[in-house]
């Protein structure tokens, strides 16, 4: 239980009372000896007469000959109205003081006060060492009440992240059992559960950094898109959006928020492995290749289907809507690519290639308005991939991915999060990266987004 009678601290002030309609010429006339604390106004009611008004001077004031204030001031003063001294008494109490002050008092002496805190809505995020460990449920309160009504549920992250789905353990230390809770960011909102998927408001920057590469009219894939802080941006800016999420959660709350936006139309929502998800994308559906004579051609789908798929095109779930559909209705117009552009068939392991620096893009693409499907197969543009503890590996989903006889324009740009240790390097990440692709990489670029341990970028 915290006490909070014992954070009151009784000032023993004076104070003129001064007729109301003299009150403003008074204060400029006492600057500099008026109580200078914040949120206490200077000027009171006066309990005993509702014509004059308090004025409350400084804690320095102590004489009742008021000493400490210039003799030219207090003239000046005389010469606006009679002076009449009051004492004044002032509690500054538990609801007065900040957080900070508050903890300081509670907590043991040269401790780290936990005053600061990642807020998601109604929602703060603690991260409490273990030495604070015994005044969890305090601290809590603390921030309950100084952040209340913004702040209505207090949680602290239990234990290190070890599910897939990267999605922390909280306790509730105080205030509602409730995590569903709304984030504005760039002017979109985002509904999520925070106990059920995984958010990170510390991303925003990046979100938006790497939003505003993308073009209208261009093709995103979010291979990990979570609740969707890459997608509905992007979709907002008129990109047709391929967002997938393995956590059933992150998705249903994704299409609420493709909803929410108003772009449920541009976001293609898929609950898959995200192997698997590249693998649909990149399958050419069946009637696309009916459609073509040369046997080649089949042959190439078949190797398709049987090489990188491996059963998974057949699954038939909500994740085909949109890509594989026979109303596509537009295809990328074709730009030139050193990978594709020599091979009519499929891209084999080794010569597929990760667009690097982009060599001129002067094709003109449909705007986002006119067009909602793509044939994600014949073109995309952007592939995004944030799951930084393996997101690495995950690219050997490209390996002879790439449909060569259908590919339009030039191979996508990857967006690939990655960590990167203190002992590691540039090198060391490429090398990672190549090997996942069985690839060389042309021109890989590296954008540091930040430190996410003392020794972990
Ligand atoms: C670090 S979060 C990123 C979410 C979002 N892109 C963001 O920036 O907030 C990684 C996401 O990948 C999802 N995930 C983990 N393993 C996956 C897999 N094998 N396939 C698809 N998604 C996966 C998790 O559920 C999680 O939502």
């Amino acid at each position: 239980m915290l006490d909070e009678s014992k954070f009151d601290v009784h000032l023993k002030l004076w104070a003129l009372r001064i007729p109301r309609e003299l009150c403003k010429s008074a204060i400029k006339i006492l600057n500099g000896y008026l109580i200078d604390r914040p949120r206490i106004k200077p000027v009171t009611e006066d309990p005993t007469c509702d014509k004059n008004r308090y004025v409350i001077l400084s804690e320095k004031v102590q004489s009742t000959e008021l000493s400490e204030i210039p003799e030219m001031k207090l003239e000046e003063l005389k010469g606006l109205c009679e002076i009449e001294l009051v004492p004044y008494s002032l509690t500054l109490g538990y609801s007065y003081w900040g957080t900070d002050h508050v903890l300081k008092q509670i907590l043991p002496h040269g401790v780290e006060v936990p005053s600061s805190f990642e807020t998601i809505g109604h929602v703060a995020h603690l991260n409490i060492h273990d030495e604070l460990l015994p005044y969890k449920e305090v601290i809590a309160k603390v921030i309950y009440d100084k952040n209340y009504p913004r702040i209505k549920t207090v949680v602290n992250k239990v234990g290190s992240i070890t599910n897939e789905f990267r999605v922390p353990k909280f306790e509730v230390l105080k205030g509602e059992n409730d995590m569903e809770t709304e984030v504005k960011q760039y002017g979109a909102t985002f509904k999520l559960d925070y106990s059920l998927v995984y958010w990170n408001s510390r991303l925003e920057h990046e979100h938006i950094r790497l939003v505003s590469l993308f073009q209208p009219g261009e093709i995103i894939c979010d291979m990990f898109a979570g609740i969707g802080p890459f997608a509905i941006p992007a979709a907002q800016k008129g990109c047709i959006v391929y967002a997938n999420d393995l956590n059933p959660d992150s998705v249903r709350y994704l299409k609420i928020n493709a909803e929410i936006n108003k772009v449920g139309d541009r976001v293609h929502v898929h609950n898959l492995d995200a192997r698997k998800f590249i693998s649909q994308l990149m399958t050419v559906p069946d009637n696309e290749c009916n459609s073509e004579s040369v046997a080649s051609v089949l042959k190439a789908c078949e190797k398709v289907q049987v090489e990188e798929v491996q059963g998974s095109v057949k699954t038939s779930d909500e994740s085909v809507e949109g890509s594989r559909s026979a109303d596509v209705s537009v295809a990328a117009l074709k730009r030139s690519s050193e990978c594709c552009e020599k091979d009519n068939g499929i891209a084999d392991d080794a010569s597929i290639c990760v667009a690097g620096k982009r060599k001129g893009n002067s094709n003109k693409r449909l705007k986002g308005s006119e067009i909602s499907h793509a044939k994600t197969w014949e073109h995309v543009d952007h592939v995004i991939m944030n799951l930084p503890a393996s997101a690495l590996h995950f690219l050997d989903a490209f390996r002879g991915s790439i449909p060569r006889k259908y590919w339009k324009g030039s191979l996508p740009w990857i967006h690939c999060y990655c960590f990167m240790r203190a002992n590691e390097n540039q090198e060391f990440i490429i090398s990672v990266a190549e090997s996942a692709l069985n690839a060389k990489i042309q021109d890989p670029i590296f954008h540091r987004v930040r430190d996410v341990a003392p020794n972990k970028l």
